[in-house]
């Protein structure tokens, strides 16, 4: 909420954020710093990482993530939207009512990129799963960071103790970052809005820098909601 000029008070619509990219492109570190730079100008932040962020949601991650897990791809998809139903239900949905920032570390676009690309399920499938989970919420933005995948590889390999879906072989983590490429094109989005507008940034410096486009990404999308957050990211400079 916030007064506006005749002192009556105003809703502030709830923004939905999202962080995407493969294994080790630097989501989580950006997750964590974007969340703590919005939350030191006065903003609300509520950030969640997927699958995760309610009990449920924490223990479908356990069993989908655990490398001794056997799952069809059809039960691993299907535990992904379980996750993302709570989730959905129980924090992203109140939060935006509220007119906070939602931060949330990956969502739909994992799906098609990962069951989708990487396991070989037609998105019209995974789409109809997931309007059951999501009840038909899109992103206002995702930001999908960007960089080699070489690089991002051998960050994961140099982080140890590989999860279920980061010891897949290097073909499928090859059409994983093919489908997150081609949701940058307007026809894709276009052909998909459920998964609403999903720009670049190249995330290949230095962790303040990358921060900084992320920030920059932002304001430029809602510069009356970021202006404070536009001032700070001038004075770091
Ligand atoms: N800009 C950067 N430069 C160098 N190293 C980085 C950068 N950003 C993150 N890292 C490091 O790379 C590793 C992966 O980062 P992070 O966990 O944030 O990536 P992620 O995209 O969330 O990965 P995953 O999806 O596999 O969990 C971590 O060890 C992190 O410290
Ligand atoms: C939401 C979502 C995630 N995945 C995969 C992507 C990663 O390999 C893991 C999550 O681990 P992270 O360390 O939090 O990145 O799950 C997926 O395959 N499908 C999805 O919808």
């Amino acid at each position: 909420m916030h007064h506006g000029s005749g002192g009556a008070v105003e809703a502030v619509p709830g923004l939905f954020v999202v962080l995407e990219g493969g294994e080790g492109v630097g989501k989580t570190t950006q997750w964590n710093r974007l969340a703590s730079a919005l939350r030191a100008v006065g903003h609300e932040v509520v950030a969640v990482r997927e699958p995760g962020g309610t009990q449920a949601g924490d223990a479908i991650r356990t069993l989908l993530l655990d490398p001794t897990s056997s799952l069809s791809p059809g039960t691993e998809a299907l535990l992904f939207a379980a996750s993302r139903a709570q989730l959905v239900a129980d924090v992203v949905e109140p939060a935006l009512a509220r007119g906070a920032v939602v931060l949330v570390d990956r969502f739909l676009l994992s799906t098609y990129a990962y069951q989708g690309a990487g396991r070989g399920l037609p998105l019209d499938m995974l789409s109809s799963v997931n309007r059951l989970a999501t009840g038909g919420r899109a992103p206002d933005l995702t930001l999908l960071l960007n960089v080699p995948l070489d690089l991002a590889m051998a960050r994961v390999q140099a982080r140890g103790a590989a999860d279920r879906m980061e010891l897949e072989d290097a073909a499928f983590h090859v059409r994983v970052q093919a489908a997150f490429v081609a949701a940058l094109s307007s026809t894709w989005q276009q052909a998909h809005p459920e998964i609403g507008p999903v720009i670049a940034v190249p995330a290949q410096g230095d962790i303040d820098t990358v921060t900084v486009r992320c920030l920059e990404a932002l304001v430029q999308r809602w510069p009356a909601r970021f202006t404070a957050a536009a001032t700070s990211l001038l004075h770091a400079r």
